[in-house]
């Protein structure tokens, strides 16, 4: 860290999650400036490096985490090179921020999580940004408060305009997409999930040959609460992602709000987010910021690799169900001592 503590940040991956990293570090986020960019697209980095003051480009993430001026990493690839940036991080000690999923499968997150151990430390926040969305915390906080009585089910829609990235695959409307809902049912109920299953309605026209878009996925907790999600990756009018809780005594919904309300020429409507950078642009900041502000006072929060892990291991028995049917239970080590607090 520079004499003033500002803290020194490597971002790895520079896609169209990491390039809005990039930007927020070096635009919107206080007590933090972007030291390095890798990518393996070269020209990539250096194309954004070339607009920041004190930003080397670097193809190699682990040349860059052993520059002098990097202090922490944030990792922004995608998830299957998520292990080898993580154990890279964990070699120069440094504190992460790592994009959803932690790994794409349970056993590569327990490989993560064993190297955490061994530091004997937290290292890593993990990017389930839905968690400081200003939505989500509010129903958190009533959920919490026990005022609607147990919560019983949860209605969740999540509906993507588009494929988020060209060769989207059905294993990754679970793996990538409905993570979300896992990490956030989890959070939400404070529950685990026990068993998933995936139903399959017929194709939409406007997905490509081949893909199972939509899916509605279907979650057991411990707590005894079904969870159900409409995952829908082509769904065209925009970006949208709503909850309902159905408590005891009341119900709760977040996701309607649509910004301003126009009267014109008989009719009235708002707008759509057309992605999840402007539905969810507040929850991104406050998560880089709420990073940056522990990494500072040297403390690690927010979603740990447990939670990584555990959503890991719903995906992994979420694809199960959707290629060979049935309800299927997840397995789930015990939490190791290090994520109990
Ligand atoms: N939290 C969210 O809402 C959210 C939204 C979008 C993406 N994501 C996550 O962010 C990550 C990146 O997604 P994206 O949409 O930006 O993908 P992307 O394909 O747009 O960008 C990925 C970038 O990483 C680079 N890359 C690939 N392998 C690399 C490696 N080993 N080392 C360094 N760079 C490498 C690629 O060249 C590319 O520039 C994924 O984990 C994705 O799930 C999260
Ligand atoms: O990586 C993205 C991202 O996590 C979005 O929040 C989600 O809506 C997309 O479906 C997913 O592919």
């Amino acid at each position: 860290m520079t004499q003033r503590g500002t803290l020194g940040v490597a971002v790895v991956g520079t896609g169209k999650m990491g390039a809005d990293h990039v930007r927020r570090i070096d635009g919107v986020t206080s007590g933090a400036r972007v030291a390095a960019v890798v990518d393996l697209d070269t020209a990539r980095a250096e194309r954004l490096a070339d607009g920041i003051d004190g930003c080397t480009a670097y193809t190699d993430p682990d040349a860059a985490m052993a520059a002098d001026d990097v202090d922490a990493v944030l990792i922004a690839s995608p998830g299957p090179a998520h292990e080898a940036a993580l154990l890279t991080a964990f070699e120069h000690d440094l504190p992460v921020l790592c994009e959803k999923p932690l790994t794409p499968d349970a056993a590569s997150a327990l490989r993560v999580m064993e190297a955490e151990q061994k530091l004997g430390h937290r290292r890593v926040q993990v990017g389930f940004m839905r968690r400081y969305d200003a939505e989500y915390m509010r129903l958190k906080e009533l959920l919490d408060s026990g005022r609607l009585g147990r919560p019983l089910m949860l209605h969740n829609r999540h509906r993507n305009a588009t494929l988020p990235v060209p060769g989207f695959t059905s294993e990754m409307l679970i793996n990538d997409a409905v993570v979300h809902e896992m990490d956030i049912t989890r959070w939400l109920l404070d529950q685990e999930i026990t068993a998933v299953t995936v139903m399959k309605p017929r194709p939409s026209s406007n997905a490509p040959e081949g893909l199972q878009d939509p899916q509605f996925v279907i979650f057991e907790t411990d707590g005894g609460a079904v969870v159900d999600v409409e995952m829908n990756v082509n769904c065209r009018f925009g970006y949208q992602v709503q909850a309902e809780a159905v408590c005891e005594n009341g119900t709760a919904r977040i996701g309607d709000a649509h910004g301003m309300l126009v009267n014109s020429a008989g009719q009235w409507g708002g707008s759509i987010a057309p992605d999840f950078v402007a539905r969810f642009e507040d929850a991104y900041d406050r998560e880089v910021q709420a990073w940056v502000d522990a990494t500072r006072r040297g403390e690690v929060t927010g979603p740990s690799v447990w939670d990584g892990y555990a959503a890991a291991a719903v995906c992994e028995t979420g694809v199960t169900a959707l290629t060979e049917g049935g309800r299927r239970e997840v397995k789930m080590i015990d939490r190791p001592e290090l994520y109990r607090s």
